[in-house]
């Protein structure tokens, strides 16, 4: 029995879609109750709501882990986005979904323009990071420094395709190749070397359209796919598109510019500086409801 509203949000950034839980004071969703069996019936897309992970919208003062990944900046992110994989495992970092967290906040009345469009800092597992609204419509997140791990290769159907590690906070593989990544069978996880990524990795597949002259003027223009750790082949990763901006720069020798993303779900855009990383791209709200107590009791 739920004392409270379980109210319940469908949304998506690019396609990578959410199930998102509104409990601004976490009475509605304690760690208990929303536990990884709960998590994976709401993203079951049969039995459940349907969704590539779930995002707990709440404020950092009743998330337990907060403190410790957020550390001395606890006290400046009010909010927390509580990322979880359909697979019920947690995430450090996702691109997509703090765009759509803002745009809840924004949509749930929890948050109001003017500080939305100034930037709000959100904590996560990854640390905090910085968020905000553009005038125009659309959402950029500042996502902190790309960070090589190194020479690592990915295996599909025999064929080994050599590519970088990068973290964005959480792990990921890009393989940049010549083969069109449409025709690649990602159903499942391509093979990777585990002892580079002890904690698991999301991979991409990278075609490299154009490495100047990108639309927008951005420097380089790429077509990406990819497998997501805890969930398989998603329609859009914004991490990922991070990951595989900075390989497609690093290749070219470069540290800075702009790539334009093009992923199955949609458009992202990635800019360096040389210092951080700034996604930018949309986030949407499809549905509001409730859960019935019929669905929860089952
Ligand atoms: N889709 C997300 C990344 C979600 C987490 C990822 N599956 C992981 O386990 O690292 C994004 O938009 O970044």
């Amino acid at each position: 029995m739920i004392d409270s509203d379980p109210r319940v949000l469908l949304g998506h950034g690019t396609e990578n879609d959410f199930v998102v839980l509104p409990d601004p004071d976490g009475i509605v969703w304690p760690e208990q109750r929303l536990d990884g069996a709960l998590v994976r019936r709401l993203c079951d897309r049969r039995a459940g709501l349907g969704g590539d992970g779930v995002l707990r919208v709440v404020r950092s003062a009743h998330v337990p882990d907060a403190p410790a990944v957020l550390g001395a900046a606890l006290g400046d992110c009010e909010w927390f986005m509580d990322h979880r994989n359909a697979d019920g495992s947690h995430a450090e970092m996702c691109g997509n979904g703090i765009r759509l967290y803002l745009h809840v906040l924004l949509t749930e009345g929890l948050l109001d323009r003017a500080a939305a469009e100034a930037g709000v800092l959100v904590g996560t597992r990854g640390g905090p990071r910085r968020v905000g609204a553009r005038p125009d419509g659309g959402y950029w997140v500042d996502m902190g420094p790309a960070v090589p791990l190194g020479r690592g290769d990915a295996w599909i159907a025999g064929v080994t395709y050599p590519g970088l590690g990068v973290s964005m906070g959480n792990p990921h593989l890009v393989c940049l190749t010549d083969v069109e990544v449409d025709t690649l069978d990602l159903t499942a996880l391509p093979g990777v070397d585990p002892a580079m990524f002890p904690d698991g990795v999301n991979v991409e597949m990278v075609n490299v359209l154009a490495a100047e002259d990108a639309p927008g003027g951005a420097e380089a223009h790429v077509r990406l796919r990819v497998h997501e750790r805890g969930v398989g082949e998603t329609r859009s990763c914004g991490t990922g598109a991070c990951a595989a901006a900075y390989a497609t720069l690093e290749a070219g020798g470069r540290t800075a510019g702009t790539v334009v993303v093009d992923v199955p779900g949609g458009r992202l855009t990635v800019a360096f500086d040389g210092t951080t990383t700034v996604l930018s791209g949309p986030a949407v709200v499809v549905a509001t409801g409730v859960l019935t107590e019929e669905w929860l009791a089952g």
